[in-house]
């Protein structure tokens, strides 16, 4: 069907999650802040939706590239509609970025999902409808009984076991936390962790991005003598050659790129460099649903694991696509905050997790959002 209109609708949405200056989030008080919803609609009326910033949907992004690529096409031409889009890139000015690629993308999916009335992962060919989760626990803090210190990890990872949790990923402290970052901390967190939660809860951590390579050498060898499954971004991702230097010098598995540019080519390259061990995707990351399969297709080429990277339903039906994944990324938690509270816009959680640690992928069709329309218009902002 033809694609007729592509609007954005903005609207209040209350939340805890206050981002700090390095972008990373940390509990606070509830408070207001504007989100989007990108919503293709085609000329029978048939709508897909998905959620971003407003400034990743802005006026100008949608009506200079967006409507020109989408209006007028077919709905189901997701790949020539997302290679059009992509092409425009080079020539924006930097303005049309891989985040709005992706939330054109998912919409397209979740368009495609509500006409036919499929789950986006069973539209895409599923591999299972239930997944375990790692539990990925917010940067630390030094908030009184948060993350503030190695003990307050291990208390909260005994919290995270006995809601099912059977792997638990460590943010540890960064700037702007006064004395971060601190690789002592950080492996005094992780050993915290590991005699709270025992042996056969797998561990992987998530460290300050832009570590020396001694220090995430030393960061490294130290996970190793704690059993970690992985070791995630612990040094600037722009240099790969340093990236594969770590990867030959540990043993470890290297997780990566994960803020990366360069799409699914990039990583590409990361694997042909042997920069990482197991390869890291993500829908926000690389522009979608459709660039993260052929990310996920691509490592399994190599016999490689490939990880998604952040929660929500898009990349839930990608990791429920794909064999080659063997955990859904819920989060971010914190002490402080309850997950399963889900957001006020949704009517249900996109990601809900029972009692043994698996996500059950939502038999909606689409991308399975509970969308509570009724929310968004009340909170209409524009
Ligand atoms: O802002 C970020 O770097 C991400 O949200 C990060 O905290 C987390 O999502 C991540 O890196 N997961 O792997
Ligand atoms: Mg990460």
């Amino acid at each position: 069907m033809i694609i007729t209109d592509v609007s954005v609708r903005v609207f209040r949405t209350t939340t805890r999650r206050h981002s700090d200056s390095a972008g990373h989030a940390h509990p606070g008080p509830p408070h207001q802040v504007e989100q989007a919803i990108l919503t293709i609609r085609t000329e029978d009326g048939a709508e897909g939706h998905s959620f971003t910033a407003p400034e990743i949907v802005r006026p100008h992004v949608i009506e200079k590239f967006v409507k020109k690529v989408l209006i007028g096409q077919d709905h189901r031409d997701r790949e020539r509609l997302w290679q059009d889009l992509a092409h425009w890139q080079r020539g924006s000015a930097a303005q049309l970025t891989d985040r709005t690629l992706a939330v054109v993308d998912c919409a397209l999916w979740d368009l495609a999902g509500r006409v036919l009335s499929t789950p986006v992962y069973k539209l895409i060919g599923a591999y299972r409808d239930k997944v375990l989760a790692y539990g990925s626990i917010m940067c630390g803090d030094e908030l009184e009984g948060g993350l503030a210190t190695p003990e307050d990890y291990g208390r909260f990872a005994e919290t995270l076991v006995r809601r099912g949790y059977k792997g638990i990923k460590l943010h540890t402290w960064m700037p702007p936390v006064s004395w971060a970052p601190d690789v002592g901390m950080d492996l005094k967190a992780c050993a915290a962790v590991r005699e709270a939660v025992g042996p056969d809860i797998r561990l992987m951590i998530d460290a300050f991005h832009w570590y020396s390579r001694s220090d995430a050498l030393a960061l490294g060898r130290g996970l190793e003598k704690l059993g970690f499954d992985w070791i995630e971004e612990p040094m600037d991702e722009q240099s790969m050659s340093s990236y594969q230097w770590l990867a030959d010098n540990l043993d470890i598995p290297v997780v990566g790129p994960e803020s990366a540019a360069g799409k699914h080519w990039h990583r590409a390259e990361w694997v042909k460099a042997g920069a990482c061990d197991i390869l890291r995707t993500g829908v926000n990351d690389v522009g979608g649903i459709t660039p993260a399969l052929k990310t996920m297709r691509m490592a399994e080429c190599f016999g490689m694991d490939c990880e998604v990277h952040g929660n929500t339903a898009m990349n839930l039906h990608v990791v429920a696509a794909a064999k080659n994944c063997r955990w859904y990324e819920r989060g971010l938690l914190h002490p402080f905050l309850e997950y399963d509270d889900g957001h006020d816009y949704l009517k249900s959680l996109s990601d809900p997790m029972d009692a043994d640690g698996f996500v059950h992928v939502p038999d909606r069709p689409g991308l399975g959002e509970d969308i509570d329309f009724d929310v968004i218009e009340n909170n209409r902002v524009r």
